[in-house]
């Protein structure tokens, strides 16, 4: 797999001797509020550095997952330019004419590919499909989604506009690369927690070649601003509170804000939009993987305040966000990670299929 949208710096940054010029990570936070602590990561480190500095990245961002569960990373080899292609092509989806959409819907949860309207999905708390009836029945998501899957399963077929017009046909080479652009990623942030966890660098290797990861584009529509003033008092929020499903989860936000992170205080915390990052949070099968060291913290997305001078706009301006759901290849059984857990009697969860895991976690979302 490779993609034109992946540059990770290399042997060219290397000094005269051989010795690294990558400067040493700042060991900042990005977030710091009510204990949520959500580290900044330079990832750069992590491609050029020495085996030190690589084995210290990986360490920071294991740390940055078994506590507050997020980071954000800068300087990763997805150029900026990169993700603002992305950017243009997903706006572009979106102001399609509805039923141009409309036919290219998603099908199946097994497939999970295709275009979601408004209020289809219920993204939820819940673990169970019981709750997520409740759910249903509250207040709707406010947004569009397009899922995007593998390229080569023919029984999965992609919903690609490509047939529709020159547009469509671009919209699919952007985002086949794209999406390949980010399943790289994974697969070097996979290495990095398998060195943070002191195991070898290739151990996640065997579970995320074939890249079972789904890509997500999202519109949150401009909505008029009495849609956030309910009168029975519920908090309506763009997507509601829930944690991922899969291992990682790489979040490109464009500059609107809204995104929050629960804290260990149970407050909500703003994830603010840095430029040049991408946030990356663990999901619900990296945790159960990890044996619950690694935390699938909930997040939300709600209306972030207006920009000083946007107080009198009668409606809330759009946000897009892309989000790239990674998950260890659906073939694989995932049994508790070595180094874990000190004894095999502490080992929380029996092996699951990691595909298996997945569809029931969607069948429950998607009724
Ligand atoms: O749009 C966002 O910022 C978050 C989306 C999200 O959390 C999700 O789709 O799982
Ligand atoms: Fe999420």
């Amino acid at each position: 797999m490779d993609s034109p949208y992946y540059k990770p710096r290399d042997q060219a940054f290397l000094g005269r001797n051989g010795e690294s010029t990558v400067a040493a990570d700042s060991g900042a936070f990005a977030v710091e509020k009510d204990g949520l602590n959500i580290p900044l990561i330079d990832f750069e480190v992590f491609h050029s550095g020495d085996d030190l500095q690589r084995l210290e990245t990986g360490r920071r961002i294991v740390n940055g997952f078994q506590g507050a569960g997020f980071i954000y990373f800068k300087n990763i080899p997805i150029p900026p330019w990169a993700v603002q292609t992305a950017f243009t092509g997903s706006a572009q989806f979106f102001a399609r004419p509805q039923d141009q959409k409309d036919t290219l819907a998603w099908y199946s949860a097994k497939a999970n590919r295709g275009y979601v309207a408004h209020g289809r999905e219920k993204v939820t708390r819940a673990d169970f499909a019981g709750d997520v009836d409740a759910l249903r029945k509250a207040v709707p998501d406010l947004k569009e989604s397009m899922e995007i899957g593998r390229d080569d399963e023919p029984d999965c077929p992609n919903m690609w506009p490509d047939a529709i017009d020159d547009e469509g046909k671009l919209f699919k080479s952007t985002m086949k690369d794209f999406w390949n652009a980010c399943a790289l990623l994974h697969q070097d942030i996979m290495k990095a927690v398998a060195l943070g966890l002191g195991l070898n660098a290739d151990w996640f290797d065997e579970y995320v070649g074939k890249g079972d990861n789904t890509l997500r584009l999202l519109h949150y529509p401009e909505v008029d601003k009495s849609i956030f003033q309910r009168e029975d008092g519920q908090l309506q929020v763009r997507a509601g509170e829930h944690s991922d499903y899969g291992s990682l989860t790489l979040l490109f936000q464009d500059s609107r804000g809204g995104l929050q992170v629960l804290s260990p205080e149970g407050t909500y915390v703003d994830a603010k939009p840095i430029p040049g990052t991408v946030v990356v949070n663990a999901g619900d099968l990296l945790a159960r993987w990890s044996n619950d060291t690694i935390q699938s913290t909930k997040h939300r997305v709600v209306e972030p305040p207006l920009q000083p001078g946007q107080e009198d706009l009668e409606k809330y301006p759009a946000r897009y966000s892309i989000a790239y759901f990674c998950n260890p290849d659906f073939d694989k059984v995932i049994e508790t990670i070595p180094n874990t857990y000190k004894n095999l009697s502490e080992r929380k969860y029996p092996p699951v299929k990691s595909g298996e895991y997945l569809e029931k976690r969607l069948k429950e979302t998607y009724g």
